[in-house]
């Protein structure tokens, strides 16, 4: 059994962070150590929570106490989302090391939540410029957006696929060895289809699906699941091609399930079957 120690938000009501991504993996049949960088009443763009942010010696705290009962070893990856404070991303850091000296062959999957302001969703002061600076050069694999993409790469806007490609490129050459471009949006070949790209130093694939109307309420923490569901597949022996393939029908699933249910928080428990083995398979193009 692969184990992820997965360092997120927490929201008590409805799904973001870990509480978005750790039962999909826990379905797909990995082990998932939930660490929680907060602690929500509820997901911010509601616009309004009650809750606490972890102080950021609370995570390395209970990273020391998994490895004071010597279990730190068996850790296969570390996976990161939201982050409450850049301090936080320091002690995320201090636990990938920490990890990695007892685990060499763990990886780190960094998914670089910066948040989208005119979405609602809100990352403190600091924590773009430390998951650029820091967060980057430290991961294995990383799974932006087209504006976190943006964001890593220089600020520069990107417009299109073979901009996106080269932008990821980019990145490779700074850490990273696998890129998830989880949404891209704008710069994508379709306004009508949900796009993805999967980028590494010598391949690039492409995969679409269709866009799911929810109209403005947009669901939160598909981000999350993606990442989460794409980990998983790796560390179950998946391919690339595979673990991307069945990330994007499993997270379509989902959402057609909360459509389907007129719900905004998303279906995961509804829809676990079809996350275990989605009904409807897109397949993912080479295009590089
Ligand atoms: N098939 C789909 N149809 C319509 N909207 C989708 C579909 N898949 C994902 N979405 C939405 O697209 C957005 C993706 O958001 P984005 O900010 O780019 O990534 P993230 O979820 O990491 O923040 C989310 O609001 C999500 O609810
Ligand atoms: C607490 C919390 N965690 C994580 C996220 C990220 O969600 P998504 O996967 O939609 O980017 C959000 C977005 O608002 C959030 O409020
Ligand atoms: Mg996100």
């Amino acid at each position: 059994m692969k184990n992820i120690l997965s360092i997120q938000s927490h929201v008590v009501f409805g799904h973001a962070g870990n509480g978005a991504a750790e039962f999909p993996m826990r379905r797909l049949g990995v082990n998932v150590w939930p660490l929680n960088t907060v602690q929500f009443s509820n997901h911010t763009q509601y616009r309004q929570w009650k809750g606490s942010v972890m102080p950021a010696t609370h995570l390395v705290d209970i990273a020391d106490g998994i490895a004071d009962i010597d279990e730190l070893k068996r850790c296969d990856a570390v996976l990161s989302g939201y982050m409450g404070s850049p301090e936080q991303g320091n002690a995320i850091i201090e636990i990938v090391k920490k990890v990695k000296k007892v685990s060499p062959n763990a990886i780190y999957f960094c998914d670089p939540v910066m948040g989208h302001p005119e979405k609602g969703c809100f990352v403190a002061p600091g924590v773009a410029e430390f998951l650029c600076n820091v967060a980057l050069p430290m991961s294995d694999m990383m799974a932006p957006n087209l504006l976190e993409l943006e964001e890593l790469n220089g600020k520069q806007r990107i417009n299109n696929v073979d901009e996106a490609i080269l932008a990821c490129r980019e990145l490779c050459k700074r850490g990273p060895k696998v890129i998830l471009v989880k949404h891209l949006s704008r710069a994508g070949y379709q306004n009508d289809r949900f796009e993805m790209l999967l980028v590494t130093k010598n391949e690039a694939w492409h995969i679409h699906r269709p866009l799911v109307d929810f109209g403005v309420r947009q669901p939160v923490g598909v981000g999350d699941m993606t990442s989460g569901l794409f980990l998983a597949n790796q560390l179950l022996g998946k391919s690339l091609v595979e673990s991307f393939e069945h990330t994007t029908s499993a997270v379509y699933a989902v959402m057609l399930e909360t459509l389907q249910r007129d719900e905004y928080e998303l279906q995961l428990v509804a829809a676990q079957d079809e996350i275990a083995k989605p009904t409807q398979w897109f397949s993912a193009k080479r295009i590089d």
